[in-house]
């Protein structure tokens, strides 16, 4: 488990860019030690916000993009194209732009997909797929992601992991189906904190100072089933990608000068 580092922006747009910048360079230089790079998807508006930078980003194209496995954190159990879909926005910021390989994109089913409306078995084919892409050397269900995107609730859940919650609590399955999520919408399917913290790197991106309090209790020992934060953290690196108001309730101790 890594400790936690703090890297504070100016304001949300400045933190989006950074870590979009921040981002080509990890999957450059993980296709150039591997030949491949595996990234996580985050839903909401920084996740998104990032991928929208990352297509505007003038090395972008530095990436080979053939070569990149995506997944996701959580996605919200919608029909296939709905406009709340984290895939649907993921596409239309960055996916639909750039020439992945489709086969290395592994979306979480809709709720029309190939198991309708049973969001359990869509959580279990996901754990399926995630099992049949791990190598030895994971020593995992789960493939050692390279680099985890997550977003963080003003309560503090990551992907769809809420405070309190079955899916907080899950200790046996990788991948679960989350219902009556605090968040609408109220039907999801999400990836455990165990699965998260297969990643070599775990980057916590938040702006605003709705976020500020959930932060700083994270960063300041609050546990993983209160604060589901808390418990996101990476192999090698746990990164907290915040803007000056998310970061204004973290103790001087922990926060490094603006970036
Ligand atoms: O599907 C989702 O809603 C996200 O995966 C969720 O975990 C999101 O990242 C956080 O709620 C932060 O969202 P914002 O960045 O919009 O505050």
């Amino acid at each position: 488990m890594s400790t936690p580092q703090v890297v504070v922006h100016r304001d949300g747009d400045l933190l989006a860019a950074a870590a979009a910048a921040r981002l080509v360079t990890r999957m450059v230089d993980a296709q150039a030690a591997r030949g491949h790079a595996s990234v996580v998807l985050t839903g909401g508006r920084t996740g998104t916000a990032v991928l929208e930078h990352l297509n505007r980003n003038a090395a972008r194209d530095a990436v080979d993009w053939s070569r990149v496995d995506l997944f996701w954190g959580d996605e919200r159990f919608l029909p296939s194209g709905h406009p709340d879909r984290n895939e649907t926005q993921a596409r239309a910021a960055l996916l639909d732009h750039v020439p992945l390989d489709p086969s290395r994109v592994h979306v979480m089913e809709p709720s029309d997909g190939k198991f309708g409306d049973d969001p359990e078995a869509a959580a279990a084919a996901y754990a399926d797929v995630l099992a049949s892409l791990a190598r030895p050397e994971d020593h995992s269900d789960v493939p050692t992601f390279d680099v985890c995107l997550l977003g963080v609730g003003e309560e503090g859940h990551v992907a769809s992991v809420f405070p309190d919650s079955p899916a907080v609590h899950e200790e046996e399955r990788t991948v679960v189906a989350v219902r009556n999520c605090p968040k609408p919408p109220p039907t999801r399917v999400s990836l455990t904190l165990s699965s998260v913290r297969r990643a070599q790197e775990v980057w916590l991106m938040t702006t605003g100072e709705a976020k500020a309090a959930a932060v700083a209790m994270a960063l300041t020992g609050a546990g993983e089933v209160q604060l589901p934060a808390a418990g996101a953290t990476g192999q090698r690196r746990t990164l907290w990608l915040l803007d000056t108001a998310a970061s204004s309730k973290v103790p001087a101790l922990f926060t490094p000068p603006l970036a």
